[in-house]
């Protein structure tokens, strides 16, 4: 019953437009959303942005929460208790290591934690807008533009634009990241997005990829104008974590316009759901159930034990699926 190898978004030809995905949507209305609030009731927008950042993080996390099960999804072998066991094992032992390694070496450990996770979110915007247009799945060193470009946007551009907000969230990871990064650090991201916005940007323009280009700039003016906690927590859960979820459920279901999407979503919702309390329990005993930027910094030490064992594995999912594409 677990052994599904569904045929992943990469198969199909240029198929229906994602415009009229759910997950697609909902996330480009939540970003409108939060930029109007914010052209509106900046203020508003500003004390928001805690309790937004624990919502994100809380409705975000289940999207790595199947992790577990995807070597068992795209690999055709059945998970017999032995090899979910190995997985699990694997998976937790990652997360034990950061988890280690944030308390032994704070400063570099936040450094490869931001770095890593851009990539993962650039990747995540290449690979699915090119699954769901029906283009082959760029490898790791194809597209880099867009990677660098949306990984940026959503990393980068609070510690260039949000110095003193954004430190005092990461300064509760790591002391030395409690202060705002130096001048040269903050312009060379600068220059690095804005050459990195302006080739994906003209690219998807020249290739007639509209939306690509649309959905860029909204990133981009996001984190430009919101704080970064407010855009974060929107972002983290209605962009990324829906995109990734709807991914996987094209995968468990075998295909986007394959029937049966309640079933796979039940499918998901079992074998997310221990996972999903175990984390979110290690959210509220480190952080407790309040929404300040202290407890935003404590779930985030969570998010990054789990962030390198769940990027290990999309990326195992990337090149699956790129071998398909
Ligand atoms: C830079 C920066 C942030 C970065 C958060 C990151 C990098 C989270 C990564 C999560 C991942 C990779 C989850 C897995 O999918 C904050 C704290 C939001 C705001 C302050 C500035
Ligand atoms: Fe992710």
């Amino acid at each position: 019953m677990l052994q599904t190898t569904g045929q992943d978004r990469t198969r199909r030809g240029p198929g229906p437009a994602r415009q009229g995905r759910p997950s697609v949507v909902v996330g480009r209305a939540l970003v409108l959303a939060v930029l109007l609030a914010q052209l509106l009731d900046p203020d508003l927008v500003a004390r928001a942005a805690p309790v937004l950042a624990m919502a994100g993080i809380v409705l975000g996390v289940p999207h790595g929460a199947v992790d577990h099960m995807v070597p068992f999804w795209t690999g055709g072998q059945r998970p017999t208790a032995r090899a979910l066991g190995g997985v699990l094992a694997g998976y937790l032992a990652t997360a034990v290591v950061a988890a280690v390694a944030l308390v032994v070496a704070p400063t570099p450990t936040v450094a490869v934690f931001l770095l890593v996770s851009a990539v993962h979110f650039g990747r995540a915007e290449a690979v699915v807008s090119a699954s769901d247009a029906g283009r082959p799945v760029p490898g790791l060193l194809q597209d880099v533009p867009t990677t660098l470009a949306h990984g940026l946007a959503v990393v980068g551009l609070p510690l260039v634009l949000w110095p003193a907000g954004s430190a005092q969230v990461l300064g509760h990871l790591a002391p030395a990241w409690g202060s705002p990064l130096p001048v040269p650090a903050r312009v060379a991201i600068a220059l690095v997005l804005a050459a990195a916005v302006l080739v994906a940007g003209t690219g998807a323009l020249r290739d007639g990829r509209r939306a690509e280009a649309a959905e860029l700039a909204m990133v981009v003016v996001l984190f430009a104008v919101v704080p970064p906690l407010a855009a974060f927590g929107v972002w983290f859960a209605g962009w990324h974590a829906l995109r990734h979820t709807a991914r996987l459920l094209d995968l468990l279901r075998g295909g986007p316009s394959a029937p049966g999407t309640a079933r796979a979503a039940g499918r998901f919702a079992r074998h997310a759901a221990v996972p999903t309390l175990a984390s979110l329990a290690a959210v509220l005993v480190l952080a407790g159930p309040a929404s300040s930027p202290a407890a935003v910094g404590a779930a985030l030490a969570v998010v990054l034990a789990l962030t390198f064992p769940h990027v290990r594995t999309v990326t195992a999912l990337d090149r699956w699926a790129a071998r398909r594409g």
